[in-house]
């Protein structure tokens, strides 16, 4: 289906997803909690497959060091960090009702109706956010067709291109300036306010020290950082890894498993020395075609998508750097290899004001589904900053020592102080007054040695009192030459952040279609190595004989690593059937009469639904082999001739 392909009933996957509970509202007996989901047994599995084929896509393929850190964070770290001062959203209300708003989705939320009341009015087609249910959402919120002028038209696209490039005030000015109000109501709104999106609470019985649940999972990747590089023989470039839960109190949860406030994230940080950004596996990947949306285009209103070579894109610097062009098209053959549909997967850079505070530049994966675009991984190069800020704080210095191929020799101006006449000088100040001295760079202390020549003195400010330095504290400040053997450099960050539950949801829409034929029925076409259960073992009745034989497929599958279940249920094989391709299971194994016989099973491959007759040694290696992504069912029916199920068509 391609992106602007509308009709996608959102509604009836939602209720098969709950009557097969691959996922259910946490807390519903007690009346539910917007934002928080429990996985059912299929939910489980899924993720549990989608996890397995990232470790090995991404640890196991590029040799990573996987950790697994503490969740609970104290606030120290978090606030030197940044996330204490500016982990947040822009947070609004109706002024009469209270009803809470995330200010840029609302903003967002308005426009996008307006322009569709004037589709309507024009009698255009509605190409975004067109299944039932949006339209539903849409007439509840009182769209009603009202033409706008073109210039109107183009302005609200202008905005909606780049709408999280916007700050607070600058979203309440477009609310005052288009006349936004409460959706639901028509209540005024009130200004954006800053929102910390972070869950706070207190570790020991004290309730003096304070902590965070962690909003990502890079934190502790970072203050390992030393122990890691250590652990990888002090080799460059290297990367962690970590899956793990994250908590964020999201201002409005409304999508689903889209927008939730605790949710399994994956993360890798690359770290890489800032001069060489270079991939040593990047010629792997530079034919590899992306399609990418750039800020430059975002910003002149456009949404127009650039399919381009990594290569291409990385030569004209439309992304900054081979390693970060090496992960996107990684991250776009997992995000293939698990079952999203590739023309549904675009790469948008993200805007100047939208970049998080920690990073310089940041792409994300984004996937369509029937709520738009959706950002469901994000690759962010970090630069140095999470290293420098722990650095700058703990004093521990989180960085890279490289030995030279060849000693460097420099010039350099050196300023040698006299210990005897400082310390009883400065007294209390004279640590400070010596540090910062002995930090001065180069340029600083060439302005600063002219005074000392001059004048005989020169004067420093340190923590905002002036201290002057006359000649008596200086025992030397000449041009010496240094010869230096290590390289000390703090390494830049590449970050690749996978949110699961949305990736999830993704490819739930993704994978979804009914049958055409008698009452629509829905089936989950997950990949066989995603999908929760691999095989149905299903007898033709309850009789007995049929027993030893089921035992039998079911113990060689368990020895293969296949998971089955057996459906020895009353009801039709049809129906059995049905209920398994809601569950998105790929194959089916029917044991009849004949199999007491002959020691023949038949498969029934889900989307096609068509059959083979076999030995029961053989069709359980081609499930095995087609589960492990060896071969698939085209191979297997061409050398097997196949045909349609009776039963399926009961
Ligand atoms: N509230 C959430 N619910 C589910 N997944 C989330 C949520 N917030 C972030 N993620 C996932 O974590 C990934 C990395 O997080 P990141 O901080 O880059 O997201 P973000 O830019 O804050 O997301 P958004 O702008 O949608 O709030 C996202 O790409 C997404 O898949």
């Amino acid at each position: 289906m391609s992106a602007a392909e509308p009709a996608f009933n959102r509604p009836a996957l939602e209720q098969l997803l709950g009557k097969r509970f691959f996922y259910a509202p946490a807390f519903s007996l007690y009346g539910g909690v917007a934002g928080l989901y429990d996985y059912g047994p299929p939910g489980c599995a899924l993720q549990a497959n989608v996890l397995d084929i990232w470790r090995k896509h991404f640890v196991l393929e590029e040799d990573m060091l996987e950790v697994d850190c503490s969740i609970m964070t104290p606030a120290e770290v978090l606030k030197t960090s940044g996330h204490v001062d500016r982990f947040s959203d822009w947070m609004c209300k109706d002024l009469k009702t209270g009803e809470i708003f995330r200010a840029d989705h609302l903003v967002e939320n308005v426009l996008e109706a307006r322009l569709d009341g004037d589709k309507i009015a024009r009698n255009a087609p509605i190409e975004t956010k067109a299944d039932k249910d949006e339209k539903k959402k849409k007439k509840a919120a009182k769209v009603t067709a009202v033409r706008l002028e073109d210039s109107v038209v183009q302005t609200y696209k202008e905005i909606l291109a780049q709408i999280d490039n916007y700050s607070g005030p600058e979203l309440g000015e477009l609310m005052r300036t288009h006349q936004i109000k409460s959706p639901e109501t028509g209540n005024d709104i009130s200004e954006p306010v800053v929102f910390n999106l972070m869950f706070a609470s207190s570790i020991g019985p004290t309730g003096q020290f304070p902590g965070f649940l962690r909003p990502e999972t890079a934190q502790g990747q970072f203050l390992n950082f030393k122990r890691l590089l250590e652990f990888n023989n002090d080799r460059m470039p290297f990367a962690s890894a970590q899956i793990g839960r994250s908590f964020r109190n999201e201002i409005s949860p409304r999508e689903g498993l889209l927008r939730v406030r605790e949710f399994t994230m994956a993360e890798i940080e690359h770290y890489v020395d800032p001069a060489k950004k270079d991939h040593s596996r990047f010629s792997e990947v530079a034919d590899y075609k992306l399609s990418i949306l750039p800020a430059s285009v975002q910003l002149s209103g456009k949404t127009d998508l650039l399919n381009i070579t990594v290569r291409e894109a990385v030569e004209k610097k439309i992304i900054d750097n081979q390693t970060l062009g090496y992960f996107l098209v990684r991250i776009h053959m997992f995000l293939t290899k698990i079952g999203i549909n590739p023309d549904r997967i675009r790469f948008r850079q993200h805007m100047a004001n939208e970049m998080a505070h920690y990073a310089c530049d940041c792409w994300d994966a984004e996937i369509h589904t029937s709520y738009g675009w959706k950002e469901c991984v994000g690759c962010a190069d970090r630069s140095a900053y999470d290293l420098t800020v722990h650095t700058n704080k703990t004093g521990e210095k989180l960085v890279v020592r490289e030995r030279l191929p060849e000693p460097l020799v420099e010039e350099k101006l050196q300023l040698e102080i006299n210990k005897k006449v400082f310390g009883p000088r400065f007294k209390k100040d004279a640590k400070a007054v010596e540090e910062h001295l002995a930090a001065l760079d180069e340029n600083t202390l060439v302005g600063l040695k002219k005074s000392h020549d001059e004048a005989g003195t020169f004067a420093i400010n340190v923590n905002g009192s002036s201290f002057d330095i006359t000649k008596d504290l200086i025992t030397s400040f000449e041009r010496v030459s240094i010869t230096t053997h290590i390289r000390e450099y703090t390494p830049n960050v590449i970050e690749p952040s996978f949110g699961i539950g949305r990736i999830l949801y993704c490819l739930m829409e993704h994978v979804y279609w009914t049958r055409p034929e008698g009452e629509a029925r829905g089936v989950l076409s997950f990949p066989p190595v995603v999908a929760p259960t691999k095989c149905l073992l299903v007898p033709l009745s309850t009789n007995e004989v049929f027993v030893p034989i089921l035992n039998k497929v079911s113990a060689q599958l368990r020895r293969s690593g296949v998971s089955s279940k057996i459906d020895d249920s009353g009801a039709s094989i049809g129906r059995r059937y049905a209920r398994n391709d809601e569950l998105g299971t790929p194959f089916g194994i029917t044991v009849d009469f004949q199999s007491a016989q002959d020691d023949t099973i038949t498969l029934r491959e889900r989307d096609s639904t068509k059959q083979i007759r076999e030995k029961i040694e053989v069709v359980v290696d081609l499930v095995k082999e087609m589960c492990e992504g060896k071969i698939t069912w085209a191979d297997v029916s061409a050398k097997y001739p196949a045909f349609v199920s009776q039963e399926v068509a009961e």
